[in-house]
């Protein structure tokens, strides 16, 4: 697996006011948005592109378009459909799929609730999104999914990750065809599985319903 943290000033200005408690839905909404265009940047550096013959007004040339089979996206739901916008807006032609997952609290594992993608994934790459890498439970689960069905080139897209996640998916999926990219992976994970210092719960950030 590898993972790369994008070290960019942009990055980090906007991360930190989506950290900051203070940021309203609407506004942590549009940094998520922002947010994941520039990591989608990095994360597309490797995608699969053909070469095309044109003609400019002036001459014939070569260029390049994405190739087939063409990229799947996958958000997790609930907080990673708040990421989905900032993707496609980079990788227009690409397939949607959905997975739903939600992590209890109280355990910490995460469980399934909805899957909507295609069965055969054979030769694909797919972008997963989703804002917190934490324990690693989530993504692991995902990723497998993903490398069972075929899927030869996974990049999970997150907004900040934990030390202890980034550990586990090592030792999880070592050798799997996982990249990470990140803005952050920060110092730590606290006692009820939170990052530290994080940017509290996403979902609930994202859609207005923490205390619901
Ligand atoms: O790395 P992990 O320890 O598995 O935790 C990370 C997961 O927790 C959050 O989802 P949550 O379960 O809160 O669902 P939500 O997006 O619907 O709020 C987050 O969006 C990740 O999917
Ligand atoms: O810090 C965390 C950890 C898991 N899920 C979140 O939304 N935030
Ligand atoms: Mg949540």
């Amino acid at each position: 697996m590898r993972i790369h943290v994008v070290d960019h000033p942009l990055v980090a200005h906007k991360l930190t006011t989506l950290r900051d408690k203070r940021t309203d839905s609407p506004t942590f909404r549009r940094l998520a948005d922002e947010l994941v265009t520039l990591l989608a940047y990095e994360a597309t550096r490797d995608v699969r592109t053909e070469q095309v013959d044109l003609e400019t007004p002036v001459t014939a040339t070569t260029g390049v378009r994405l190739s087939h089979p063409r990229p799947l996206v996958v958000p997790i739901l609930r907080a990673g459909l708040g990421m989905l916008e900032g993707m496609v807006r980079l990788l227009p032609t690409a397939e949607v799929g959905f997975l739903g997952m939600v992590r209890n609290e109280e355990t910490l594992t995460a469980s399934t609730y909805a899957t909507r993608m295609p069965d055969d994934l054979s030769g694909r790459q797919v972008y997963v999104l989703d804002p917190m890498l934490a324990t690693g439970g989530t993504l692991i689960a995902a990723i497998n999914e993903l490398i069972s069905r075929g899927a030869d080139d996974v990049t999970a897209i997150c907004l900040l990750a934990a030390p202890e996640g980034v550990e586990l998916m090592e030792r999880e999926l070592d050798g799997a065809p996982v990249t990470v990219v990140t803005a952050s992976v920060d110092e730590r994970l606290n006692e009820v599985g939170y990052i530290v210092p994080g940017l509290g719960d996403a979902g609930d950030r994202m859609y207005g319903t923490a205390g619901a």
